[in-house]
C-alpha cells in the first residue's frame, strides 16, 4: 500500500470532480491532495447514514482508520424545494446504484416536469425556465485516527433548478443549478468563482476558521 507523505492531504472520495476542487483549494495552501483513487484495494465505503454529516463521518473514519492517516471526507448533494428536499442524501444514486451524472440530471428534470407546478421565478431571456428553488449542501468531516476526533462543518448555496442544462464546467448537477445573482449556472463558473460561491467552498472556509480557532 502506498505510504502518505508528509504534508499531503488525504481526501476520502472517489469523485473526480470533488478531487479537482479540493486540489485547487489546497494548492492555494501549498498542499497536495491524494484521493481514494490512489488506493483501489480499499473496498467501497457504504454511505448508509441518514444525514450528510453522518455520511461524511463514516467516509472519513473508514479511510482514516484503514490508511492510518488524517482524512477529510465530503458528503454533499442537492435539495430541491418542489420535491420536498429530494434527492438529498440520495443525490449520487438518485436514478439508481452506479448512476451517471447525466442519468441523475435527466431524472431530476423528469420528476420536476411530472409535478406540473408553476415556475418558481420568471424565465431567463432565452426562455429557460426556473423550475424550483434548490440548495447544494456540503458536509465536511476531518478525522484523526490518532485521537478519534472529528472536526466538522457544513456549507450551503441557494439557487434554482433550470429546465435545460447550461455550461460544461464542474460536475454532477452543476449544469442545472442556476445562480440568479450571477446570471449563470454553476457549470458556467471558473474554478475560482465556483470555490468562492459553492457549498464546498463555504464548508472549507468554515473548516479553516475552526482549525485556526482550535489551534
Ligand atoms: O458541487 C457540486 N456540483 C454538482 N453536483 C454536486 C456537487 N456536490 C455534490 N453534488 C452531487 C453529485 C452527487 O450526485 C452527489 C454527491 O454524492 P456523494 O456521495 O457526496 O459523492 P460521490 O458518491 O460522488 O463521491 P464520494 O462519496 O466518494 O465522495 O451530489
Ligand atoms: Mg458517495
Amino acid at each position: 500500500m502506498e505510504r502518505l507523505s508528509e504534508g499531503v492531504v488525504l481526501i476520502a472520495t472517489k469523485n473526480a470532480g470533488k478531487v479537482k476542487e479540493f486540489a485547487h483549494a489546497f494548492a492555494g495552501l501549498g498542499r497536495e491532495v491524494v484521493s481514494l483513487h490512489q488506493f483501489p484495494e480499499l473496498p467501497d465505503i457504504p454511505e448508509d447514514g441518514s444525514t450528510f454529516a453522518e455520511n461524511a463521518r463514516i467516509k472519513a473514519k473508514t479511510a482514516g482508520d484503514t490508511l492510518q492517516a488524517i482524512a477529510l471526507a465530503d458528503d454533499s448533494g442537492l435539495r430541491t424545494f418542489a420535491l420536498g428536499g429530494a434527492p438529498g442524501v440520495y443525490s449520487a444514486r438518485y436514478s439508481g446504484e452506479g448512476a451517471s451524472d447525466a442519468d441523475n440530471n435527466a431524472k431530476l428534470l423528469r420528476e420536476l416536469a411530472a409535478l406540473e407546478l408553476p415556475d418558481a421565478a420568471d424565465p431567463l431571456p432565452d426562455g429557460t425556465r426556473l423550475l424550483s428553488k434548490a440548495q447544494f449542501v456540503c458536509a465536511l468531516a476531518l478525522y484523526d485516527p490518532a485521537t478519534g476526533q472529528f472536526t466538522e462543518t457544513e456549507g450551503t448555496v441557494d439557487g434554482y433548478i433550470i429546465s435545460a442544462p447550461r455550461g460544461d464546467g464542474g460536475f454532477g448537477y452543476d449544469p442545472l443549478f442556476y445562480l440568479p445573482q450571477l446570471g449563470r449556472s454553476m457549470a458556467e463558473l471558473s474554478k475560482e468563482q465556483k470555490q468562492h460561491i459553492s457549498h464546498r467552498g463555504d464548508a472549507l472556509r468554515k473548516l479553516a476558521a475552526l482549525l485556526e480557532h482550535n489551534g
